[in-house]
C-alpha cells in the first residue's frame, strides 16, 4: 500500500502568472481545492487553494489579477514511494489536508489528499478482514465469538463438526441457548473481561479443551471469543497409551511371577525382555542381556533360529549353566509377519518330572505285572503272551505255535539266531499241559563224545569216573515232559541215528546198560542252520529230518518286522530294570530311528544285549542315541563310513529315506567334528569355517551328540 497507488495523478498544474479567474476555472474542471504551481521543468514552486484565492479577492483584488500573492511555498511534500501509514502520519503531525507527491527527482507526480487516505485504509481494512475471516474459517480449532449482547457472530467450520449445528441456526442467535455448553464461560469472560483458563468440556460426540478471552476495543469490552481444541483423537490415543501400558505392566508381572526362564527377542534377533527366573538360571544382571543380540548372549535358546525359520520346537533335555533344562521356542508373528520370537527354558520342575516319571514306570510296572497274572490266570491267556509282538506274520506264528501245541508231534523251529525259538519252545511245553519238565540240551554246546551219555545217561561203572550208581539222560529227565533240542542241525551224525531209533521206538538204552528204558517225550527241536542244505552235504540225516520236521515253525528274522522294536524295547528295558535293578523309563525316539536303521544280525538277543549295555553304561533314565554302540551309531548298514560314501554307492542305496538321511548326516556330523578339532574346539572358528552361525552349530552339536569329551576322544 504505497502512496504512488492511492495519490491524485489528475491534479491542477498552475502558473505564477496565470490569473485567479484561470486558476478558478481549473479548480472548477478538476473538482479540487488545490493546485500546484510548477516551474517549466515540473518542479514545486509552491500551492495555492481556493481558500487563499478566496481571500485575494475578499481583499479587492480583481479576477484578472495573477495568483502570486495566494501561492504558499512553505508546502508539506511525501515521496511517492513510502507506505500509506508514513503518508498519514506525515500529514496528521504537518496538521494539513493535502501533501505533494514528488517522484525521485523532486518532479510532482500527484497530490495526497485525506480522501485518498482514508480510502487506502478502508480498503486494507477490508483486506484484512478477509484475511481474519479465511483464517478462522480454516482453523483446525473451533472458534466462537459474541457481541456485547451476547449474540453469536462468528462460528467456523471447526465449530460446526464440533457442535454439530450449521451457522446459520446459531449465527445471530443468544449463546447461552444455542451453544449452552459454552454459554457460561463465553459470557463471563465477557463481563468479568479478563480470560478463562483452559477446560475441558464434554460434547456428545466429542471432548474439547476451550479457553475464553474477552475482545475489547478502545478500552471497551466488545465482546468474547472462545476457541476449542478437539481432544477426541488425543484422548484416544492417550487411553491406547494407558492401556498399552498397563498391558505391559501385567505382561511384566506375568512374567516375573512366572516359575520358567523366559526371554524375548525382537525382529533384530535383539533381547527385549528376559524375567528373574532366567536372570537366576544364567547368572547375570538384566542390563548386561537387554538389547543384546541374542545369539550372543543365549546361544542355548536357539532363539535367532526360531526367528529365521518360524519355526515351533520343543527341544530335548539340554543343559544350561550345569542344570537340565526343556526349552520351548515360539516365533511372534503379527499380520503374518515374524516379529520377534520367545523362549520358555523349564529348568525347576525338571527334578519333579523325574520323580513322577519313576512314579509312573512304578505304576506301569506293577499294571504289567497284574495284567499278566491276569492274563495266566485267565483261559485264554498262555505262554505265547510272553512272546511280544506287532507283527502279523509272528501273530500268525502264534496261534500256529497254539494249536501244534495241543498235539504230541515233533516240532522243528527254525530262524536266525535270537530270534526267539526257545520262547516258542517253551510256549509249546506250557501250553501242551504235559506234566513232566521242560529239558533243553544245547547239541552245539557239548562236546561229541559227551553227547550220548548226555541224551541217554549211563549205567553205574560205565566207565572211568562214572558216577556211582550211573546217571539219568535228558530223555529220562524229560520223560512226561518236553525234550528241547536247540541247535540239531550240530548234533554228530553217530548221535543222529540213535536219536531217530529213539524217536521212533520211544525206549533207549543208558550207555552201558542192557535194560531197555521207555520215554514218553515231547521233542520240540530248533536250529539255525538250513537243514536242507547239511542233507545235501551229508551232514544231516535225511530220515531223521522228515521224523522231526512234522510241524515247521518259522521264526522271521527281526529286520523282518522292525514295527516289534517299540514294543520290544518297552518290554526289554522293563525286564532288564528288575534284573538290574534300575529305573529305565525307556528308548528316546532318536535313538529307536537309529535302531530302525541297523540290520540286527543277533536279533532280539542283540537288542537286549545293546539295551543291558546301555543301561548298564548310563545313568540317565532315558537310553539316547549316544548310548547305543558304536556300530549302530554309524551308518548300520553294513556300509562304508558315510563322509567316504562314493557317489554312485549312495545313489545305488535303496530308496530308502531314513536310511539316506542318516547317510548325509553321518557326513554332517564327521565334517564338523573334524573342522571342530582343527578350530581346537572354538565354536565361533569353527562356525566361521563351516559357514553357520554359532547357534545353529550349537544346535548341530547337540543333536550329533558331540560333546567336549567326544572332540577329544575323536582326537
Ligand atoms: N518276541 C519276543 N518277545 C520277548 N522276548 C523275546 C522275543 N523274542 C526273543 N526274545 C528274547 O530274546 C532272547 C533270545 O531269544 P531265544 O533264546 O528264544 O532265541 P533263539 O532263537 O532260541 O536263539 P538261538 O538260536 O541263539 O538259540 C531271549 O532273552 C528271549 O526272551
Amino acid at each position: 500500500m504505497l502512496v504512488s497507488d492511492f495519490m491524485t495523478r489528475n491534479f491542477v498544474r498552475l502558473q505564477p502568472e496565470d490569473s485567479v479567474r484561470s486558476a478558478f476555472a481549473k479548480f472548477l474542471q478538476y473538482r479540487l481545492d488545490i493546485g500546484c504551481v510548477l516551474h517549466a521543468d515540473d518542479l514545486l514552486d509552491g500551492i495555492v487553494t481556493k481558500y487563499n484565492l478566496y481571500r485575494m479577492l475578499v481583499n479587492g483584488c480583481s479576477l484578472e489579477e495573477p495568483i502570486g500573492p495566494a501561492m504558499i511555498r512553505d508546502v508539506v511534500t511525501v515521496p511517492q514511494h513510502i507506505p500509506m501509514q508514513q503518508a498519514r502520519d506525515i500529514l496528521i503531525t504537518s496538521q494539513v489536508a493535502h501533501a505533494v507527491v514528488l517522484d525521485q527527482r523532486q518532479k510532482v507526480v500527484g497530490i495526497m489528499a485525506k480522501a485518498d487516505l482514508i480510502q487506502a485504509f478502508l480498503m486494507e481494512s477490508e483486506r484484512l478482514n478477509n484475511q481474519v475471516t479465511a483464517l478462522i474459517e480454516h482453523l483446525e480449532d473451533a472458534v466462537v465469538a459474541i457481541d456485547n449482547q451476547h449474540k453469536i457472530i462468528t462460528y467456523n467450520s471447526a465449530a460446526e463438526r464440533l457442535f454439530q449445528q450449521r451457522p446459520e441456526h446459531v449465527l445471530g442467535g443468544p449463546v447461552e441457548t444455542l451453544l449452552p455448553q459454552i454459554g457460561e464461560d463465553i459470557t463471563s469472560a465477557l463481563q468479568n473481561r479478563f480470560p478463562l483458563d483452559a477446560k475441558k468440556i464434554f460434547l456428545p460426540t466429542a471432548i474439547a479443551l476451550a479457553t475464553y478471552a474477552p475482545v475489547t476495543f478502545r478500552q471497551q469490552v466488545i465482546g468474547a471469543i472462545a476457541v476449542l481444541k478437539d481432544l477426541t483423537a488425543y484422548e484416544k490415543v492417550a487411553k491406547e497409551l494407558e492401556t498399552t501400558k498397563k498391558l505391559e505392566r501385567t505382561l511384566e508381572s506375568a512374567l516375573e511371577i512366572a516359575y520358567d526362564g523366559i526371554a524375548i527377542i525382537g525382529e533384530e534377533g535383539r533381547i527385549t525382555m528376559v524375567n528373574d527366573a532366567l536372570l537366576e538360571l544364567y547368572q547375570i544382571k538384566r542390563h548386561d542381556l537387554l538389547d543384546r543380540v541374542a545369539e550372543d548372549k543365549l546361544p542355548e535358546l536357539g532363539l535367532s533360529e526360531t526367528l529365521r525359520t518360524d519355526q515351533e520346537r520343543t527341544s530335548d533335555i539340554q543343559e544350561i549353566k550345569g542344570r537340565k533344562c526343556l526349552i520351548t521356542r515360539t516365533p511372534i508373528i503379527r499380520d503374518g509377519k515374524r516379529v520377534g520370537a520367545i523362549a520358555k527354558v523349564m529348568f525347576r520342575q525338571l527334578d519333579h518330572l523325574k520323580d513322577l516319571f519313576l512314579r509312573l514306570e512304578d505304576l506301569e510296572n506293577e499294571l504289567t505285572y497284574y495284567r499278566s497274572e491276569y492274563i495266566r490266570a485267565s483261559t485264554q491267556g498262555t505262554a505265547l503272551d510272553y512272546i511280544i509282538t506287532r507283527n502279523p506274520v509272528m501273530e500268525s506264528l502264534k496261534k500256529q505255535t497254539y494249536l501244534a501245541a495241543q498235539s504230541f508231534s515233533t516240532i522243528l523251529i527254525t530262524g536266525e539266531s535270537g530270534t526267539g525259538k526257545e520262547l516258542f519252545a517253551q510256549a509249546v511245553h506250557e501250553i501242551s499241559g504235559r506234566p513232566g519238565k521242560f529239558v533243553k540240551v544245547n547239541c552245539a554246546a557239548i562236546p561229541s563224545e559227551l553227547l550220548e551219555s548226555e541224551f541217554f545217561g549211563y549205567a553205574d561203572g560205565a566207565f572211568t569216573g562214572a558216577k556211582k550208581g550211573g546217571k539219568p539222560g535228558k530223555f529220562e529227565l524229560a520223560d512226561g515232559g518236553t525234550l528241547f533240542l536247540d541247535e540239531i542241525g550240530d548234533m554228530p551224525l553217530s548221535l543222529q541215528a540213535k536219536l531217530l531209533r529213539v524217536l521212533q521206538e520211544r525206549s533207549f538204552e543208558r550207555v552201558g546198560d542192557v535194560h531197555t528204558r521207555h520215554v514218553n517225550v515231547r521233542i520240540v527241536a530248533a536250529t539255525n542252520k538250513r537243514l536242507e542244505e547239511l542233507i545235501e552235504q551229508g551232514k544231516f540225516r535225511e530220515d531223521l529230518y522228515y521224523r522231526i520236521n512234522v510241524i515247521h515253525l518259522t521264526v522271521p528274522p527281526l529286520c523282518e518286522r522292525l514295527e516289534d522294536l517299540p514294543v520290544l524295547c518297552d518290554h526289554l528295558v522293563r525286564k532288564l530294570n528288575r534284573i538290574l535293578d534300575k529305573e529305565v523309563i525307556g528308548v528316546r525316539p532318536a535313538a529307536l530311528e537309529l535302531m530302525r536303521n541297523y540290520r540286527w544280525p543277533g536279533n532280539v538277543r542283540e537288542l537286549e544285549n545293546v539295551l543291558e549295555r546301555a543301561m548298564n553304561l548310563e545313568s540317565s533314565n532315558w537310553i539316547e542315541a549316544h548310548h547305543l554302540p558304536q556300530n549302530l551309531l554309524s551308518v548300520n548298514t553294513g556300509n562304508p563310513p558315510a563322509s567316504f560314501l562314493p557317489l554312485d554307492r549312495f545313489r545305488a542305496l535303496p530308496a530308502n529315506a531314513a536310511n539316506k538321511r542318516d547317510i548325509i548326516a553321518a557326513a554332517e556330523k564327521d565334517l564338523i567334528l573334524r573342522v571342530l578339532q582343527e578350530c581346537g574346539g572354538n565354536r565361533t572358528h569353527a562356525a566361521k569355517h563351516l559357514g553357520i552361525s554359532r547357534s545353529t552349530l550349537y544346535q548341530k552339536m547337540r543333536m550329533y551328540h558331540i560333546t567336549e569329551k567326544s572332540l577329544f576322544q575323536a582326537e
